[in-house]
């Protein structure tokens, strides 16, 4: 199979995009549609519906002028909103809680749309919680302004902030925190992959969670952070964050049985390993 290219950045036309086909003659694509942040959706929606939804059709029209009909998609755990159930099975229904949720279940309603009326095959795969860093240490995640859990304990770690605010102790869960379902990037990767191949052996269209099963809570992932680092941890007490489900869990068993997915690295403590090694430039690892 080859790969690429990996284009970086807003997409600036259709022309762009075109031009981008011709070169490369892709059999298939893979779709990130990269905007986010929750939070940011909020501030800014037209921005998401623009980049997610507006550009991802921009997208499906050239792939329709270039005969390419093949198509796997990122979508979020966001489509669920504030769950009734875990662990959350791809059946579960929708409840986005915010413009970004909605803007990827609106594309995942129009591949499903298209799918119907024009034979595309696509691959959705609804990431939970990213987490880790590249395993050969090269790669990591690099968000302006930073809003995630774990790259901001690991600032706390290394006093780049005075602390790490815990949004809510009065949660339904066992310390009062909240729980999520953390999924290494190179788990994410490899499931494109996985999903690629299939897609390309013309196997059926398919929806599914990338997650691991396993949960942990806030508190859990600053404790593995002070682990790791060995370092302590300031940590202050802050309201509740609006919109935070109390628990996100994966059903992940699809992905097992339609791509053969299995994460090699579900321990949350290799995931912050990894972030870890990266942050402090090393390129280590035993696992
Ligand atoms: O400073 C912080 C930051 C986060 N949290 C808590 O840590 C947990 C994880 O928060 P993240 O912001 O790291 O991740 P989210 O679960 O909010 O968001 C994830 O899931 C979303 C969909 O639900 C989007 O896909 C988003 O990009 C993805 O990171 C949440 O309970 C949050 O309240 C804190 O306590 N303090």
């Amino acid at each position: 199979m080859q790969w690429g290219p990996f284009e970086k950045g807003e997409l600036k036309d259709e022309a762009h995009l075109d031009a981008i086909f011709a070169k490369y003659r892709p059999q298939a694509v893979l779709h990130f549609a990269a905007f986010i942040e929750a939070g940011e959706s909020v501030r800014d929606p037209q921005r998401f519906y623009q980049n997610n939804v507006a550009d991802s059709l921009a997208l499906l029209r050239v792939m329709q002028l270039h005969g390419v009909d093949k198509i796997v998609f990122s979508s979020t755990a966001a489509v669920y909103g504030n769950p009734l159930y875990t662990p959350i099975p791809e059946t579960h229904p929708f409840a986005p809680l915010n413009p970004y949720g909605h803007s990827k279940l609106m594309v995942e309603r129009i591949l499903a749309d298209i799918a119907l009326a024009k034979g595309l095959g696509y691959t959705i795969l609804r990431y939970f919680n990213a987490a880790g860093a590249d395993p050969e240490g090269e790669l990591r995640e690099n968000h302006q302004p930073e809003t995630h859990l774990i790259p901001l304990v690991l600032q706390a770690a290394y006093g780049k902030r005075p602390n790490i605010a815990i949004f809510g102790t009065d949660y339904d869960t066992p310390d009062g925190t909240c729980i999520r379902d953390y999924v290494h990037v190179a788990d994410l990767a490899s499931a494109h992959v996985l999903a690629l191949k299939r897609l390309l052996s013309g196997s059926r269209n398919l929806t599914a969670n990338l997650g691991t099963g396993c949960g942990f809570s806030v508190r859990e992932v600053v404790d593995t952070v002070a682990r790791v680092t060995n370092r302590p941890i300031p940590v202050r007490i802050a309201e509740r964050r609006p919109g935070d489900p109390a628990i996100l869990i994966a059903d992940p068993s699809l992905a097992r049985s339609e791509l053969g997915w299995a994460p090699a690295y579900p321990e949350l403590e290799q995931q912050v390993r990894h972030a870890v090694n990266v942050l402090n430039g090393t390129r280590p690892l035993q696992g």
